[in-house]
This record gives structure tokens, C-alpha cells and sequence, in this order.
């Protein structure tokens, strides 16, 4: 699969929103960062921003609840016009059942892990998901330092997915830019959220493909690549 960019709108302007999605024509998603102030300690938007962000743009919807409770709120995003849902594995208390039930509804079901918690208790779950989200910074607010300690964990799941010849897309979400994507993508990233990287930059669009073009040029070198 081509290296996908997915700009998160928690660098955007909120009084702009049509706008600041609009301006990220080329994406390959648009990232929705869903804080509920106590799963993270931010608060940012809900379903009915959803709704009117997937009227205002034909960039499918990548949402990442960051919230407690995902079970009960999940599926309204998918009703809101979600293409993909992420859950925390740390919040959901069902997570097979709130993955079934998201698909069911006609989304993309995916998994998002906390820097501390470990890919391999989750190992015999990932063919319920299409998407594990690894969280390159502790989840609540953008332009942090990317951990370069998660490369490991990054690897590690892209090796779980060969040996499972899974067709799941590994997305890692925070500090990604010019300086770190390629890293990532070398150690077996495929979905790469942009927050400050695209909307902090004069022109987003060219942003968005600056950093495709550095992720599949690194991924064209990747041993995890060239083994398929
Ligand atoms: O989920 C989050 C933060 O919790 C991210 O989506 C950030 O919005 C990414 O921002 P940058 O680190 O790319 O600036």
C-alpha cells in the first residue's frame, strides 16, 4: 500500500474548520482528534462537528476518540460519517465487540495504544481491526516531541502483521514531519498523521506531499517492505 498522510485538525484553525480541511486537498484522510478531557486532559470536538465536517469536505474522516467510554460512543461516529473510528485499547471495555460493531456500521474499526502499553497482549485481536494507531507522543495535545523510543514497538507490530499476513494499516500519530517520518516509515509505518508538520506550514497541500514522497522513498528501501 502507498504511504497514506492524514493531516490532524488539532493544528488547524477550529474557527476555520471547512476552511482548514478544504486546504488539505491531496490527503489521504483527514485526522479528527476527538478529547473528551478526561481520557486526555483536552477538550476539543464532538459528533456534531463531525457531521458538519464530513458535509464540508470529500476527505473521508479519520476520527481518533480519545475519550473514555468508546463502547457507548463510538458507533454515533460512525453515524456521523466517519470512514475510520479509532478506540483506545486502555478505554474500551469490549474491544472485539466495539470493532464488530463498528465495521458492521460500515466504518474502518482501529486500535489505538497509549506509548505504554505493549502491541503483544492485543496480538490474537488485530485481524478484527484494519488499522492499530501507535502513539508516537502521550496523546492530548499537538506539536510534541516525537518518542523515538516507540521505533521498536512500531517494528514489532509490522513484524505481528507479516506473521499474520494481516491486511492491517499501521498508523502512528504524533511529533511526525520531515525530521522523523522516514524513521518511522523504515521501521514499518504505513498511515502517518501530520498535525503541526502540515498545518504549520504556508501551504498544507504541499506539505501533505512533501511528507508522502519522503515516507515511500523510505519505505522503497525498507526490509519490511522489499520482503513482500
Ligand atoms: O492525537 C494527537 C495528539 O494527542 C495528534 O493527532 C496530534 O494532533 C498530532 O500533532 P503533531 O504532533 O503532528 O503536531
Amino acid at each position: 500500500m502507498a504511504a497514506q498522510i492524514n493531516p490532524s485538525i488539532l493544528s488547524a484553525d477550529f474557527a476555520r474548520l471547512a476552511d482548514e480541511a478544504r486546504a488539505v486537498q491531496g490527503a489521504d484522510w483527514l485526522h479528527v482528534d476527538v478529547m473528551d478531557n478526561h481520557f486526555v486532559p483536552n477538550l476539543t470536538l464532538g459528533v456534531p462537528v463531525v457531521e458538519s465536517l464530513a458535509r464540508a469536505t470529500d476527505t473521508p474522516l479519520d476520527c481518533h476518540l480519545m475519550m473514555e467510554d468508546p463502547d457507548r460512543w463510538a458507533p454515533q461516529y460512525v453515524e456521523a460519517g466517519a470512514g475510520s473510528v479509532t478506540f483506545h485499547a486502555e478505554a474500551a471495555a469490549a474491544p472485539v465487540r466495539l470493532a464488530r460493531e463498528i465495521r458492521a456500521k460500515g466504518a474502518r474499526a482501529s486500535m489505538a495504544l497509549k506509548p505504554a502499553t505493549p502491541v503483544e497482549p492485543y496480538e490474537d485481536l488485530l485481524p478484527e481491526l484494519d488499522m492499530l494507531l501507535i502513539m508516537t507522543v502521550e496523546p492530548g495535545f499537538g506539536g510534541q516531541a516525537f518518542l523515538d523510543i516507540m521505533l521498536p514497538k512500531i517494528r514489532r507490530t509490522r513484524e505481528l502483521i507479516s506473521k499474520h499476513g494481516l491486511d492491517l494499516w499501521l498508523q502512528v500519530d504524533g511529533g511526525v514531519s520531515a525530521g522523523t517520518i522516514e524513521r518511522c516509515a523504515e521501521a514499518g509505518a504505513d498511515v502517518f498523521v501530520a498535525g503541526s508538520a502540515v498545518y504549520g506550514a504556508d501551504d498544507p497541500a504541499e506539505a501533505v506531499r512533501a511528507l508522502r514522497t519522503q515516507a515511500e522513498s523510505a519505505t522503497a528501501g525498507a526490509a519490511w517492505a522489499c520482503a513482500h
